[in-house]
Parts: structure tokens; sequence; C-alpha cells
């Protein structure tokens, strides 16, 4: 992919590129995790669509939103974000794959130069090890999870802070994500957007969204 229109989008000095449903796919570890948390409360499963559409705010919202699939009452929470924490921790990676591209993609930004963050909703404690387990670790200088800001995406400021981190302005620091989260927090910091067509959009087209560009893999990201 080339931008067709470079002269209002600054070529990359960094990237700052999203977790789930971008780099990895974790929709069956969301899965797994959920339901044995489900069968601890003794309550129904969930599938993978509903993960797919409900991904992508954190895990706060996850659970939450789980809670309210299944009918179970709110005063549940606090039991059911124990369980899941502990669960997803366990088998964190187990039933993630890393998408096609990504990797190779990863490989030749970093032969490029160009120092890249890994921005998710997703806890740092949970995206640390799992980016470790799948080895892509070494490409970023930063990581930084739902947690290690006051507010997530879709809010500007973890894109704001991140491109603070990596030394460069908004403008040359483009966000690659899946979903309108990554994108209207990119738009509002002033990030050039890429979206990934694969990944999770809370159910909802990923061309809807309003991005600068659409690719299909991540190795077929390029500038000029
Ligand atoms: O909501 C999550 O846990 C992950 O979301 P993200 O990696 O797509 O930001
Ligand atoms: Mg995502």
């Amino acid at each position: 992919m080339t931008l067709a229109a470079p002269t209002d989008i600054q070529a990359p000095l960094a990237l700052i590129i999203d977790l789930d449903g971008t780099l990895i796919d974790t929709q069956a570890d969301f899965v797994v995790a959920l339901n044995l948390m489900l069968d601890d409360l003794r309550l129904p499963h969930i599938d993978g669509a509903f993960v797919a559409q409900t991904v992508g705010k954190g895990s706060e919202h996850l659970v939450a939103q789980t809670l309210k699939q299944v009918d179970a009452g709110t005063n549940r929470f606090e039991l059911a974000m124990q369980r899941y924490q502990r669960h997803y921790s366990e088998i964190n990676g187990r039933h993630a794959e890393v998408y096609p591209g990504a990797l190779e993609g990863l490989q030749r930004f970093a032969e490029l130069g160009l120092p890249m963050a890994c921005l998710t909703n997703k806890p740092t404690d949970f995206a640390l090890p799992l980016l470790a387990d799948k080895g892509l670790s070494r490409f970023f200088s930063h990581v930084f999870g739902g947690d290690a800001f006051p507010r997530k995406k879709p809010d500007p400021l973890p894109l704001i802070k991140t491109c603070q981190a990596l030394g460069t302005a908004p403008a040359h620091t483009w966000m690659v994500g899946d979903s309108s989260n990554d994108a209207q927090a990119a738009r509002a910091a002033g990030c050039p957007v890429v979206l990934v067509s694969y990944g999770y959009n809370h159910g909802r087209p990923i061309r809807e969204v309003d991005a600068d560009a659409f690719i299909d893999r991540l190795d077929e990201l390029h500038w000029s």
C-alpha cells in the first residue's frame, strides 16, 4: 500500500501499533478465559462472535459486557474480574496466533530504523508476556497497556503520551490498528491512522471508519 496523497500525510518517523486484532489473533484466548470465568460463576458460555464484537475496550468492559450478555447481575463483577484475570494470565497466548504478515512487517520497519511502540487496551501485565511468547518484544522500545495511563483508547491521551515516549511529533507518528477505537484516538491526537482489515471492529465493517488507509497485512504498509 502506498498512500495516494502524501502531501497532507507526513512519512512516519515512528509507529504505534495496536496488539489484539492487529498483531495477534487473540480471540480464542478471550473465549477460553471468559468461559472458565463463567464456569466458576456457574453461568452459560459466550462464543467467538461475541468476543469479536466486544473486545478492544479493555478487560473491565469485556467482563462487564459478558455478564450482561449472560444475564448475570452486575453485583458479581468484582468476583468475575478476579476469576477472569487469573484464568487469562494462565492461558495467555496459548490459543493466540501472530497474523500472517505481522512479523514480516515488523522486521522491515525495524530494518528501516523506525522506533516502534505497542499501545493496547490489554492490561500491560498480559501484553508483555504475550509479546515475549510470540517473539515480538524485541521490536518495541515501549509497550503500554490499558492501565498505563489514566484513560484508554479511544481517548487520545495514550497516543499523546506514547508519542512523547517515542520522541516524535504526532504528525510523524503513525497509528496502526484494527478498530474505530484506534482511529478515533489517532485522529484526536493528530496521528495518521492506518487500519488492518482483518481484526475486531466492534462488529462493524472496518471500511466505514475514518482512516488514512486500509491494509490486508501489516507487511503491505509502504510509504513514499
Ligand atoms: O481490549 C483489549 O483487551 C485489547 O484491545 P487492543 O489491543 O485492540 O487495544
Ligand atoms: Mg485492537
